[in-house]
């Protein structure tokens, strides 16, 4: 057993709630940097921490503390990541007035809602700023300006002159808004990190409001609105607290600091959470190495503290299996299934011979969990139709692109109340249309009224006998339902469905393409995807299929992980796990080396670090390689595995 375990036991970071609270309860508050790793449990940190100093927990410092806040009106800010998390934090507190939770988004369009004179300076300097930059860059060019700049320009500039026209301006944090003065979610970053550096009333506000005001997940928070923040705690030193939490090595999105370490001002506490209490030791060791490796192309720093299992958790299973990533997508699927096979071997566990229920497959991009999951087509024509909104996001509340929610919607919905052979419950076929507004205009007059009945009864009854037709395509099963208008459907829909020209070709590699021409791609592969894959996109945009991308895994946990690691199927050249198996840096690496910028290499640890920290009892992990040969070697090599982890794939 483990000698440091036994020392220390599970109860090693018992004293950082503590801790915590005599930071920001102090008659002196100070600001503080909670180094919490995966699987820390810096959720139950923050919840203790809370309950001290809002008085629910009796504590004499934060008693104090919470007298004040309850005397000036005040509360303390929190800041999640996704809007899930905010739940889980509120709803592990109970009913608590002294604390506030919510997204940045939420939070940065609070402080700014209203104040549009203020809204539109932002933006039109930000605008201005993207000019200059636009200017820079063109005269920069060896050529100089080009048409395509100069468009650009004036681009920017009828943008600006559409501000100062706009009166106001409008935003929801849960949903995109569209049209006059519609902001997007990152615009209102924008905004409220520009007038909390340049207006100090803003600045008052904030400080009134909140004078503490914590951070979960900072390594991804927005830049902009993080160094505003951070300046603030200097502007009225003892008004203004900030407590960030967070894991730089768990970063994901390109919108954090690079190393928010760094960033921490010398004057600030930095306590740290040295446990992992998720994962069974041999997980945590795994991540501890893969932290601790010096890879050639890394340039991030090792800081952070390595981690502690639990004294109950000193098991726990891996392997590696590597093969070639020539072979096809289903061959690869028929290993990936075998590699589960050898996992519920070695670790006994029947999750492993559920096929697709029993373990996460995490994957790097959408385009191979889309591969995996049996609806390609599918995710191909939606990424074409609406790219951004065609992927599932942490909160799983993607609902796909806007013209095609009707079939994601109602039709799917209708789709359950078939039964195998195309009968169908027209009880539940009718709640759905109801739900859908679809029974609005059937008309009242009772001649009219069963004609229409009928007409939708016969659609949905065609609807039904596709559904179950084998090899049915998206477009057939559409028909009758569009046809007798049976659910409102977006008008783009019914003009793809009706569209019958042959799709412009794909553009050549680099080559632009016009939004219209994409779209259109994008109809003619969604229209002639087989139906069946619809439902199984739906389930993966709501997170619930199994197997997900790294991007939706952010604070969640699974008892048996597989990670497929395939850069063959990975769109762009950010991640390489080739690279941090053996197959050495490109000369962009080299040149992102020179000029200390992050690399490839950079990227693919932390992803790596992500997904496997997912892991509770299980890890299986997939490479397909390029050279399958040489990514042995180097894996043999790097000493994160034992002989008997590692399996060649035949
Ligand atoms: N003090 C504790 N004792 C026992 N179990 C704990 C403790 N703290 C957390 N856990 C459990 O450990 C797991 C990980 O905790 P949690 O999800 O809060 O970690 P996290 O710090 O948010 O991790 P990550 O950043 O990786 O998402 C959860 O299952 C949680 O219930």
């Amino acid at each position: 057993m483990n000698v440091a375990v036994e020392e220390v036991g599970n109860e090693r970071d018992a004293h950082v709630v503590e801790e915590i609270c005599s930071y920001v309860a102090d008659v002196h508050p100070r600001s503080f940097f909670l180094f919490a790793g995966a699987g820390s449990g810096k959720t139950r940190t923050l919840v203790e921490v809370l309950r001290r100093i809002t008085g629910v927990v009796e504590h004499a410092a934060g008693g104090v503390y919470a007298s004040k806040l309850r005397a000036r009106g005040q509360s303390v800010r929190v800041i999640t990541y996704t809007k899930n998390a905010a739940r889980v934090v509120t709803s592990r507190l109970g009913e608590n007035r002294m604390t506030d939770v919510s997204t940045i988004h939420s939070f940065c369009w609070e402080l700014v809602k209203g104040f549009d004179d203020d809204i539109r300076q932002a933006l039109l300097a930000k605008n201005a700023e993207d000019l200059a930059e636009a200017k820079a860059y063109a005269q920069s060019k060896k050529k100089g300006e080009t048409d395509t700049d100069r468009k650009k320009y004036a681009e920017l500039e009828a943008e600006a002159d559409e501000l100062r026209a706009t009166p106001a301006f409008r935003y929801h944090p849960d949903h995109n808004t569209y049209g006059e003065g519609a902001l997007s979610h990152q615009d209102v970053l924008h905004v409220a990190a520009w007038l909390l550096r340049e207006r100090p009333t803003l600045q008052r506000i904030v400080q009134d409001r909140h004078p503490l005001l914590l951070i979960d997940e900072s390594q991804d928070t927005m830049r902009g609105v993080l160094d505003a923040l951070l300046d603030l705690t200097s502007v009225r030193p003892g008004n203004f607290t900030l407590g960030l939490l967070g894991d730089h090595r768990q970063r994901i999105y390109a919108d954090g600091h690079t190393d928010l370490p760094s960033h921490i001002p010398p004057t600030w506490a930095r306590p740290a959470l040295q446990m992992n209490h998720r994962s069974q030791e041999r997980i945590v060791r795994l991540i501890n190495a893969i932290w601790e490796a010096d890879i050639e192309g890394r340039t991030q720093p090792k800081t952070g503290v390595a981690q502690h299992s639990r004294s109950e958790k000193q098991g726990g299973k891996l392997r590696i299996f590597v093969g070639n990533t020539s072979r096809s997508a289903s061959a690869k699927m028929g290993a990936e299934a075998n590699c589960a096979g050898v996992m519920a071997q070695v670790t006994n566990a029947e999750a492993w011979t559920v096929d697709q229920i029993g373990f996460k497959t995490l994957a790097l991009e959408h385009k191979l969990g889309a591969k995996r999951g049996g609806f390609y087509e599918v995710y191909s024509g939606m990424v074409l139709l609406d790219k951004e909104a065609a992927t599932p996001d942490p909160n799983g509340e993607r609902m796909g692109p806007s013209m095609v929610r009707p079939l994601l919607g109602g039709l799917l919905e209708l789709a359950e109340c078939v039964q195998t052979g195309g009968t169908w419950d027209e009880f539940v076929a009718m709640a759905v249309l109801r739900r859908h507004d679809a029974l609005a205009k059937v008309p009242s007059e009772r001649t009219a009224r069963a004609t229409r009945l009928a007409e939708l009864h016969q659609a949905i009854g065609r609807f039904a006998g596709l559904c179950c037709t084998d090899g049915a395509l998206i477009k057939q099963v559409l028909a009758p339902i569009l046809e007798a208008n049976v659910l409102p459907a977006d008008t783009r829909l019914v003009e793809a469905y009706r569209d019958e020209r042959a799709p412009p070709p794909e553009p050549q590699r680099g080559a632009g393409e016009s939004k219209e021409d994409r779209q259109r791609r994008g109809w003619h592969a969604l229209m002639n995807a087989p139906w069946t894959e619809l439902a199984r996109y739906r389930t993966y945009l709501g997170g619930e299929a199994p197997f997900a991308t790294h991007q939706v895994v952010k604070g969640s946990e699974f008892k048996h992980v597989m990670v497929v690691m395939d850069d063959e199927e990975a769109e762009g050249n950010l991640f390489s796990y080739d690279k941090l198996f053996g197959a050495g840096l490109s000369k962009g690496d080299r040149e992102n080396m020179a000029a200390g910028k992050e690399t490839a290499i950079d990227r693919t640890l932390r992803l790596l670090y992500v997904t496997c920290s997912r892991a509770e009892e299980s890890l299986a992990l997939v490479l397909w390689a390029k050279d399958a040969s040489s990514a042995l070697t180097a894996i043999k090599a790097c000493g994160w595995f034992a002989e008997d982890e590692i399996v060649a794939l035949s």
